[in-house]
């Protein structure tokens, strides 16, 4: 069988390449510069499956995985990963302490380290970039008085110094991470599942009092556990809205199609977006791929 080709948001020093290092056992791995990128190549065939960031602990939802997968491609979530994330505030190797005017990092990083930047960096402009390892390779070719938000992967592929470890706002600060495919392809993972889920989209009627109530209520009375509840615009007009549904279980031949075939009856749609392992990644031993 052809050699799994796995893409991921890179390039090498993100918290998305650490992910795959942990849980994938083989495979050849190619970085892609963006969460789009990586996606329509899964799309077009050119990579068996994609893995990017989906959920933040502290910053919720990477809306753009989310949009991507919902309007933009034609893909199943095959597993999900929990990983630990610690953000360290990255300097030159040349930088003496003098003052910081600019702090590069992915939009979920520098909003993960709010408080902290407002604190300690006030006058400092944030600069957003497609991932924190594109920051960190940023920093490592400017002037000393720039900073990058990252991990310590990123410190050490570009020679940065950690300069503040553990800047996170919160200590309990974990990425899920979605692993996509268009056409099914076994992966070898590393590790055994904690549990298994499934994502379903629905789409309520316009103006139909009491729908969301009655989705909810579909699950409820099957005792159907909810694990996460999201809205995000349709995009057809202000105040039509779409939701995500992640189910703590496994899809199965009688209660998704019960509740799929309620809600219909109630003008909803319901699409499956995946139904999947779940890993939890423990990053204490991380693995270092090339
Ligand atoms: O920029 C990276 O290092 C990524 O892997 C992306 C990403 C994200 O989009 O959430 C992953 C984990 C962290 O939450 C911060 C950034």
């Amino acid at each position: 069988m052809e050699e799994e080709k796995i893409g991921y948001l890179g390039p090498k020093g993100t918290f998305t390449k650490m992910a795959v290092d942990s849980l994938f056992e083989e495979g050849s791995f190619i970085s892609f510069a963006s969460i789009p990128a990586c996606l329509d190549a899964v799309e077009a065939g050119e990579i068996h499956t994609g893995v990017v960031p989906l959920e933040n602990a502290i910053e919720g939802s990477v809306n753009l995985t989310i949009d991507y997968l919902v309007h933009y491609v034609n893909q199943s979530i095959i597993a999900e990963m929990t990983v630990p994330i610690r953000q360290h505030l990255l300097v030159h190797p040349a930088y003496n302490g003098e003052k910081i005017t600019r702090i590069y990092s992915h939009s979920q990083a520098i909003a993960q380290c709010h408080q902290y930047l407002h604190k300690q960096y006030p006058e400092a402009e944030l600069k957003y970039t497609a991932s924190t390892a594109k920051a960190a390779e940023i920093v490592s070719s400017s002037d000393p008085s720039v900073a990058a938000i990252g991990n310590h992967l990123a410190a050490e592929q570009n020679h940065l110094t950690i300069w503040q470890e553990n800047i996170h706002d919160y200590d309990n600060n974990h990425t899920r991470f979605a692993v996509v495919q268009k056409t099914p392809h076994t992966i070898k993972v590393n590790d055994l599942p904690s549990r298994q889920k499934t994502t379903v989209m629905i789409t309520l009627p316009q103006d139909y009092v009491g729908a969301l109530h009655q989705v909810l209520a579909a699950f409820a009375w099957r005792k159907m556990n909810l694990s996460k509840i999201e809205s995000r615009p349709l995009k057809t007009g202000l105040g039509n809205y779409y939701f995500l549904i992640d189910v703590e279980q496994p899809y199965d031949q009688v209660l998704f199609p019960g509740v799929k075939a309620e809600l219909e009856a109630l003008g909803c749609q319901m699409k499956l977006l995946g139904t999947y392992p779940s890993y939890q990644i423990d990053l204490s031993a991380p693995v270092r791929r090339t």
